[in-house]
């Protein structure tokens, strides 16, 4: 049996378009699930190698449920991420108008993505949510709900039409989904990479989240993503979801990390993994004195005046 890769399913996903874009699918059983914690819980209990979720979108930031999984539960790893522009169509069973849509369904992601066109083209339409846009369309077709915002691709899988496409509230929407294995080695440097974590802090203090961010700061460390998330022990507990540029073996990255770890209740590393899209020009010039010599360097002058041989 080829080892096995779960998504967020049924069929006709973005997640799946995007999925297909990484060239060790041809190689691997691509296997839908129901929801986003199925997909990674396959995972977890051994059943798949790896799960391909969404976790942010450009328009609304994370997607809250697969944070949520990351951040809990038995740990699990982020080993590559892709980007996908997106743009919706509407899909109808065959031969609705738009004056006959009284409900619209599709994952809670795709809703601030479509709100405008939704505003100015059904007014009086009924939102619901669906485990995701493809599984809108399901059940459009299923007659639940009259129309579905998914991928034009979608139409044909589920036999239904689209009324419109290229529906977009905000030009270039991306949205960018992570393949999650168990926790291993991550792969050496690309040259542009990523770094995920999660940290919770040790106490509630003024300046805590800046004492935070003054370890990436200090060491010259950019950041990609900060989504607070709440911890579920009351209201103004947070733990902070961050994507900072670069690999855990680069040095400014791994002092960061430690100076992290020393002041945070606890810091879940969530892998280092090469930047959709990013090539090396494409990465931030690092601060003076942060790179991997300047750190080596000055790690031996203090261990020479430890020494007494400065
Ligand atoms: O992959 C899908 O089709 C999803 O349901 C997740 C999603 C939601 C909104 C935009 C892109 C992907």
């Amino acid at each position: 049996m080829p080892a096995s890769y779960t998504y967020l399913g049924p069929e006709g996903t973005f997640t799946e378009v995007a999925l297909r874009t990484l060239p060790e699918t041809a190689t691997r059983e691509l296997v839908p699930m129901v929801s986003v914690p199925a997909a990674l819980d396959a995972v977890r209990n051994g059943e798949a190698e790896a799960a391909f979720v969404p976790i942010e979108n450009s328009v609304e930031g994370g997607i809250t449920t697969t944070l949520d999984e990351l951040v809990s539960g038995e740990p699990l790893m982020i080993y590559r991420e892709v980007l996908l522009s997106i743009t919706f169509a509407l899909l109808v069973r065959p031969g609705t108008t738009l004056s006959g849509i009284k409900t619209v369904t599709a994952h809670p992601a795709a809703q601030p993505q479509v709100r405008n066109w939704l505003k100015a083209h059904l007014p009086n339409a009924v939102w619901e949510s669906a485990a995701s846009n493809a599984d809108g369309a399901r059940l459009v077709q299923e007659g639940r709900y009259d129309a579905a915002f998914a991928g034009e691709f979608a139409a044909a899988r589920y036999g239904l039409q689209a009324l419109e496409t290229g529906i977009h509230d905000a030009e270039n929407a991306q949205t960018r989904f992570v393949l999650v294995g168990r926790p291993a080695r991550p792969a050496a440097p690309s040259g542009a990479d990523k770094t995920s974590i999660v940290l919770w802090q040790r106490d509630d203090h003024p300046g805590g989240l800046r004492d935070l961010l003054g370890e990436f700061a200090a060491r010259g460390v950019n950041l990609m993503l900060l989504q607070s998330r709440p911890t579920g022990a009351g209201i103004g507990n947070y733990c902070f979801c961050i994507d900072a540029e670069g690999h855990i073996s680069d040095r400014r990255v791994a002092e960061a990390l430690m100076g992290l770890k020393r002041i945070c209740l606890q810091v879940r590393f969530l892998g280092s993994y090469p930047r959709a899209g990013g090539g090396p020009e494409d990465v931030r010039s690092p601060l003076p004195g942060t790179s991997d010599d300047e750190f080596m360097s000055a790690a031996d002058w203090v261990a020479r005046c430890q020494d007494g041989r400065f």
